[in-house]
C-alpha cells in the first residue's frame, strides 16, 4: 500500500462507521504493539521530517501529565471516598448493596462529554477496524460484573471484618493482579519489580498490628468467616479485573482515545450499577433506605449529600485506575492504589480523630519505598520501550504525524 493510499483511507474515516477492511488493515488483527511497528515503518517516509525534538518533549510531558493527573485521582477519590463510607456507616447507615451502588453510580457526571465532544481531526486510531459490537459488549459486560461483584464482597468484607483485618486481607490485591497479569498480560518478573511488590504487600499487612482498641472484637466467629472469604475473593476479583481490562484494551477495544476510556467506565458503571440495583431490591434492603435516610443522625439532606459526593469521589478514582492502565499498566495502577491505602489512616486522624501510631508511618515508608521501586522499573522500561504493553507515546507519535501530513 502507498503513502497516500494510506493517508486517504485515513482521510475516509468516520467516528460512526466501521472503515473498510483491506490487505494493510487485515495485518492489524495482531497486538497492539505489532501493529504500531507496522504503521511505524509505513509512516517512515513521509513522517520523518516532523519529528522534531520538542514534538517528542511535548508529548512525553503530556503523556506524565495524564499519569499524574489519573493518580491524584486515584489518591484523592479513593482517600474521600472512604472517609465518607465511613462517615456513613458511622452514623447509621447500614445498607452494604448501597455501599457498592455509590462505588458504580457516578457515571452519570461523565455524560456531558458526549455533547461537548468535537469531531477528532484524523488519526491513526481512525485507520484501525472497530471492535465488533459483540466484542465490545462482551467486554463491558465482563467488565461491569467483575467491578460489581468486587464492590459487593469488599462492602461485605469490610462490614464484617476490623478495619486492620481488611486492609491486611486487600493488600493480597496486588498479588493476586501479578498472577493474573503474569498469564493475561505477559508481565515480567524483575528484581525491582518483585521488590515493589512485596513491600507493598507488606505496609498494609502492618496495619493489621495496631493497638488492640482499634479492633473490634464485636464480630462472631461467622461474621469473621464470611468476611474473610469475601474479602479474599474480592481481593482476587479486583486482580482479575484489573488484569482483563489491560487484556482488553490491547486486544479488543485498540484505539487510544478519551473517548474510549470514558465508553469504558460508563457502559461498565452501567452493567454494574444494574447488577447491584438487582442485588440492592432482591437483598430487601431498598425497602429499609427510606428510614435509614430518616435516621441517619446527621438528617437527611447530609445522607444524600454524604451518598451523593461520595459517589462522585469513587467515579474520579474509577478514571483514575482506568485512565492509568490506559497510559501504562495494570500493576502501576494497583501499586497507586495500594500507595494510597496507609494515607487513609493518617487522614482519619484529621477528620476522625483516631490515633497515631508509629506503625502507621512505617506502613507508608514501605508503600512509598515499594512505590518508588516499581517507579524506577518503569523507568528502565520507558527506556528500552520494548515491554511497554500499550506503547501510547507511539501511538501518539503516529497521530501527530497524521495530523501534520
Ligand atoms: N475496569 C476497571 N479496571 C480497574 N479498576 C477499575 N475501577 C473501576 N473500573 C475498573
Amino acid at each position: 500500500m502507498t503513502e497516500s493510499q494510506e493517508v486517504e483511507l485515513c482521510m475516509d474515516e468516520n467516528e460512526t462507521k466501521p472503515v473498510e477492511n483491506n490487505d494493510f488493515l487485515n495485518h492489524i488483527d495482531q497486538p497492539i504493539n505489532g501493529f504500531l511497528n507496522h504503521a511505524d515503518q509505513s509512516l517512515n517516509g513521509f513522517a520523518n521530517h516532523t519529528d522534531q525534538p520538542t514534538t517528542k518533549n511535548r508529548r512525553r510531558y503530556r503523556r506524565w501529565f495524564l499519569v499524574i493527573l489519573y493518580a491524584v485521582f486515584v489518591l484523592f477519590g479513593q482517600a474521600a471516598a472512604t472517609l465518607l463510607g465511613r462517615f456513613y456507616f458511622d452514623k447509621r447507615g447500614n445498607s452494604k448493596w448501597m455501599g457498592s451502588l455509590i462505588q458504580v453510580v457516578g457515571f452519570p457526571i461523565l455524560l456531558p462529554y458526549y455533547c461537548i465532544r468535537t469531531p477528532a481531526p484524523p488519526t491513526i486510531n481512525s485507520i484501525l477496524p472497530k471492535p465488533s459490537a459483540s466484542a465490545l459488549a462482551l467486554v463491558y459486560v465482563s467488565l461491569g460484573l467483575l467491578v460489581a461483584l468486587t464492590g459487593y464482597l469488599e462492602t461485605l468484607g469490610l462490614s464484617c471484618l476490623p478495619a486492620s483485618t481488611f486492609a491486611l486481607i486487600t493488600s493480597s490485591r496486588l498479588a493476586f493482579n501479578a498472577f493474573f497479569s503474569f498469564f493475561f498480560n505477559s508481565v515480567k518478573f524483575t528484581p525491582y519489580l518483585i521488590n515493589s511488590l512485596v513491600l507493598l504487600t507488606i505496609s498494609p499487612t502492618l496495619l493489621v498490628f495496631q493497638p488492640k482498641n482499634e479492633i473490634s472484637n464485636e464480630n462472631s466467629k461467622h461474621n469473621y468467616v464470611l468476611g474473610f472469604i469475601a474479602s479474599v475473593a474480592g481481593s482476587a476479583a479486583y486482580g482479575l479485573l484489573l488484569s482483563v481490562t489491560q487484556l482488553s484494551f490491547v486486544k479488543v477495544l485498540k484505539r487510544n482515545t478519551i473517548r474510549v476510556l470514558i465508553d469504558v467506565i460508563v457502559y461498565e458503571s452501567l452493567v454494574a450499577t444494574i447488577f447491584t440495583l438487582v442485588g440492592l431490591f432482591a437483598s430487601g434492603e431498598a425497602n429499609k433506605l427510606q428510614k435509614e435516610m430518616e435516621e441517619f443522625e446527621m438528617g437527611k439532606v447530609s445522607y444524600l449529600l454524604t451518598l451523593s459526593f461520595s459517589a462522585i469521589c469513587w467515579n474520579l478514582f474509577n478514571i483514575g485506575c482506568v485512565g492509568l492502565i490506559f497510559e501504562t499498566s495494570s500493576l502501576l495502577s494497583n501499586s497507586i492504589v495500594v500507595l494510597g491505602l496507609p494515607i487513609i489512616p493518617f487522614l482519619a486522624v484529621f477528620f476522625f480523630h483516631d490515633k497515631m501510631h508509629g506503625i502507621k508511618v512505617i506502613s507508608l515508608v514501605l508503600a512509598v519505598w515499594g512505590f518508588l521501586s516499581y517507579l524506577y522499573q518503569y523507568y528502565l522500561d520507558e527506556k528500552s520501550s520494548n515491554d511497554h504493553i500499550i506503547s501510547t507515546s507511539k501511538i501518539e507519535e503516529i497521530n501527530d504525524q497524521f495530523g501534520k501530513a
